[in-house]
């Protein structure tokens, strides 16, 4: 039997402020830098002992990983990190607060921008600021496969490979790791090892911060998942993830 912990970031200056962020580099607030310590504090009750870390490029994640192993007495730990552990890129929608423009495109469209399967938001120019191939972070990927916009399904597409080349051979080789990432790029992970559907998909929403436990066959088959915290209070988190596209009333 595996164990696997995912978390998403603490909450972000963009969470905060209800704007669609995607790959925008935003750093954590001061809630999510306590969500991260209290992350990490759970961990290190429970017992966990981590053997090699994975994070994005993207700083809310990295930061939310360095807090909790550090809270954990674990910041010693290699980490990886890989723009594939990004987030979902939200094109053209990148900056815009999620109210603003359910109020203005309607609450189903901006539904079907954040959590349709395989519809992506409009894409970004290549001259567009938002377009990641300025960005020296990501110098060593070809232009042609950088996004300028992603559905879950593209999303997916990019992750997997990393699943399938990084997270799983380590996994099988008997390391415990843990996973610092975001709310769309875990729902790509979620959906794959649960096998959920597209239309369960839609209805998955990861909150910010909280450990994510999974026990894994030894095919990788989840046998139990499980959040670590207080169930209403992570049930709120989650249902208040949901609300982030209604338009402001
Ligand atoms: O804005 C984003 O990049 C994501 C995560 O914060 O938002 P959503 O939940 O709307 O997909």
């Amino acid at each position: 039997m595996y164990k696997l912990v995912l978390i998403r970031h603490g909450e972000s200056q963009w969470n905060l402020e209800n704007r669609f962020t995607g790959w925008h580099d935003v750093n954590l607030t001061e809630t999510g830098v306590a969500q991260a310590k209290n992350a990490g504090r759970m961990l290190k009750e429970a017992g966990f002992e981590f053997d090699t870390a994975y994070t994005s490029v993207l700083l809310r994640a990295i930061k939310t990983l360095n807090i909790a192993l550090e809270e954990m007495g674990q910041h010693y730990l290699p980490v990886k990190r890989s723009w594939r552990l990004n987030e979902r890129h939200y094109g053209a929608l990148t900056g815009l607060d999620k109210a603003e423009t359910a109020a203005k495109h309607g609450e189903e469209q901006v539904k079907i921008w954040r959590r349709s399967f395989d519809i992506p938001p409009p894409f970004v120019e290549m001259d567009d600021e938002y377009f990641p191939g300025h960005d020296r972070r990501y110098s060593h990927i070809d232009p042609a496969i950088l996004p300028r916009g992603e559905s879950l399904a593209l999303t997916i597409e990019r992750v997997l490979p990393y699943w399938h080349d990084e997270l799983r051979p380590a996994i099988q080789r008997g390391e415990n790791i843990i996973i610092a990432a975001h709310g769309n790029s875990l729902r790509a992970l979620v959906k794959y090892l649960d096998g959920m559907s597209e239309e369960e998909v839609l209805g998955l929403n990861i909150p910010t911060g909280v450990p994510l436990v999974y026990e894994l066959d030894e095919n990788l088959k989840p046998v139990s998942k499980e959040y670590l915290g207080d169930p209403e209070k992570i049930k709120a988190m989650m249902e208040a993830v949901a609300k982030q596209g209604s338009a402001k009333k």
